[in-house]
């Protein structure tokens, strides 16, 4: 049974001079190994808790506690260590010249010695399938690969957890597989925590558990089949119902046979190919 890595006690946060709440009495744990989806509508929260979890703002009620540290302005600096932060836009994020630059740069902060640095920058590189791009400059990838080289400098540290904030929300279809196939294989092979915020329920379908916060409240916390099964729901709160949900459930309407609600495209075209080509 995996252990509590992350806990949110109680936690309120107000941006000042609002008068409504950001974060409203959130309270949740993140457990060792696991990838949680944080999904929730524009304004709903999400950004606010990752600042949050990653000591860029404090909670004015409640607590937060990181690999059994409390984050306070003193263990700050501590816990960071912990937490690797993914944004959004992947041309911001690129601070090297080269990808062994970009790598290197924030082992470079960290002290680490040459001989380490070398080693750490060609495995995390290796580890998120850009080993041969040590050389290439930024403009010559795709968002896809950026972000896979952001992630490349994050894991080069060696944190416990990784927050994925937006991380594939301006890529296209193509970029955004990479990176979720990264994200699991990373998750599976190296045991890295992921916490992922998205708007996008199709990558949340790919976590282990969902949580869905509406206006500064967590609304619901499931499996990614719990979460879908609350269907018309989800669209009141402003999400999107990934495709293969909305097909399967269109094809059971149309009395199409299917075993369950399927999450991805790839297991509904399994199905739909084994049970139903036998004409
Ligand atoms: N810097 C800020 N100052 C004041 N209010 C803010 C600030 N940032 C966010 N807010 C407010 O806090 C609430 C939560 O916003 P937050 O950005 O955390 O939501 P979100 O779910 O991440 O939305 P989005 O997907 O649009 O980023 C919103 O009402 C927002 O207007």
């Amino acid at each position: 049974m995996s252990k509590p890595l992350v806990t949110i006690d109680g936690v309120s946060f107000s941006y000042e001079g609002q008068q409504t709440p950001a974060l409203k009495n959130i309270t949740f744990d993140i457990l060792e190994g696991e990838w949680l989806a944080i999904v929730g509508h524009n304004g709903s929260g999400k950004s606010t808790l990752a600042k949050l979890l990653n000591g860029l703002q404090f909670p004015q009620q409640g607590k937060i506690a990181v690999c059994g540290t409390e984050l306070t302005e003193a263990t700050v600096w501590e816990v960071r260590k912990n937490v690797g932060m993914v944004f959004q836009n992947p041309d911001n994020q690129f601070v090297g010249t080269t990808v062994r630059d970009d790598v290197a740069f924030g082992l470079e902060n960290h002290g680490v010695p040459r001989e380490i640095m070398v080693e750490r920058v060609q495995t995390s590189l290796d580890k998120v399938q850009m080993g041969t791009f040590l050389n290439q400059e930024p403009h010559h990838l795709s968002g896809g690969q950026k972000q896979r080289v952001a992630i490349a400098g994050v894991i080069a540290l060696q944190p416990a957890i990784i927050i994925l904030d937006e991380a594939t929300s301006m890529l296209d279809p193509r970029g955004r597989a990479e990176v979720i196939a990264t994200v699991r294989e990373l998750k599976d092979r190296e045991h890295i925590t992921v916490i992922s915020i998205t708007h996008d329920l199709e990558e949340a379908a790919k976590a282990d558990r969902v949580i869905v916060m509406n206006k500064g409240e967590l609304y619901r916390e499931g499996t990614p089949e719990q979460i879908f099964e609350m269907d018309e729901e989800l669209v009141q709160l402003g999400l999107d119902i990934p495709f293969p949900v909305k097909m399967s459930k269109l094809l059971r309407h149309k009395g199409v046979e299917l075993t369950k609600t399927h999450l991805t495209e790839e297991e509904l075209v399994t199905e739909l190919w084994t049970s139903h080509s036998k004409m």
